[in-house]
């Protein structure tokens, strides 16, 4: 069994993976990048090489030094760094897991493989299994994104009496929009001390309300300071304001997700709203074009999460 760790709660920023302009990770930024979180979004918790991450974009060799760099740059300074090492390869999210083990990061999640896929609970937990135990002091979270994987087996039916097969059993990253899934994780497994990391941040207040613990995601990169108002104000049961809050974090991302927002685009706002150059994706994605920047820019002032002071174009220059 793991050994007791502190819950991991509250937001966990689903990092980026800064790249240069050639395509190459830009390891030199990621220091300046846990400074950024921790103090201007007052965000401590970080997932490393997830969708966000590129994590599937990234060879096996770049994923274990993006995980190594992350690990070192963190350390006092950050609270937990967990470390996906979902992959289509067993022996690869096998690898994946014990260089997680080794560095001393504080978790790994998982995906489903998502090609050739498992058609029910037990094939999936079976390969789980055999991931989490190449790793046998970390605590392991399963991370449901059936959108992504196509694998939609429900994450319910997953968690029951998953820590008989999986000691190391940690908890759920749930990126899904069906509440009644998440309501009844939460429900079914009261018992258990395991932490529901909810994964749509434009319904984060709704999954609070569910029983969620904590939340991964792309906008707390960003929006972290805005959105732990948002938890500080569910906190203290004031609902309205927790409203307020999320409706703004809403009006923005439902802004975007118009335009069309995905992880080029999260490095587009990133580089922006942080100052600190992102760099393009990796194929097969495509730069954020110039247009989505000045609009998601508008939009950023007219919401208050980017002051005048704040623009740092510069590093955008190459965006045409
Ligand atoms: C598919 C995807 O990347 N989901 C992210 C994390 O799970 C979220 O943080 C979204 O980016 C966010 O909720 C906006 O839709
Ligand atoms: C959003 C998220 O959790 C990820 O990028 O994996």
């Amino acid at each position: 069994m793991a050994s007791p760790k502190k819950q991991l709660q509250g937001l966990v920023a689903a990092t980026i993976t800064p790249m240069t302009e050639h395509g190459e990770i830009n390891f030199s930024v990621i220091g300046q990048y846990v400074d950024y979180l921790v103090e201007e979004q007052g965000v401590k918790n970080i997932f490393v090489n997830g969708t966000t991450g590129e994590g599937l974009s990234l060879s096996v060799s770049e994923r274990r030094q993006v995980a190594e760099e992350w690990v070192t740059r963190g350390r006092n300074k950050l609270d937990q760094v967990v470390i996906h090492v979902g992959a289509l390869s067993l022996k690869e999210s096998q690898e994946l897991a014990r260089h997680a083990a080794e560095i001393g990061a504080d978790g790994i999640a998982v995906i489903a493989p998502f090609f050739l896929k498992p058609w029910n609970k037990d094939v999936l937990i079976n390969f789980l299994k055999e991931v989490a135990a190449a790793a046998p002091a970390l605590p392991f979270y399963y991370y449901h994104i059936p959108a992504l994987t196509g694998v939609k087996i429900r994450a319910e039916e997953l968690l029951d009496g998953i820590q008989d097969k999986i000691p190391t059993f940690q908890g759920l990253k749930f990126s899904d929009t069906d509440l009644l899934d998440f309501g009844q994780c939460v429900d079914q497994n009261r018992q258990r001390q395991f932490a529901f990391l909810f994964g749509v941040d434009e319904q984060l207040l709704s999954a609070l309300v569910m029983g969620a613990t904590g939340a991964v995601g792309s906008t707390y990169n960003y929006l972290g300071k805005k959105t732990n108002q948002m938890l500080e104000a569910f906190e203290r049961k004031d609902f309205s304001s927790a409203l307020n809050h999320q409706f703004c974090i809403q009006r923005f991302i439902n802004f975007v997700l118009k335009l069309g927002f995905g992880v080029s685009q999260t490095k587009a706002i990133m580089t922006l709203v942080s100052g600190i150059p992102m760099g393009p994706p990796r194929p097969p994605l495509q730069k954020a074009s110039r247009e989505f920047i000045d609009d998601a820019k508008a939009k950023l002032k007219s919401l208050g999460f980017l002051s005048s002071t704040d623009l740092k174009d510069g590093n955008l220059e190459s965006y045409s």
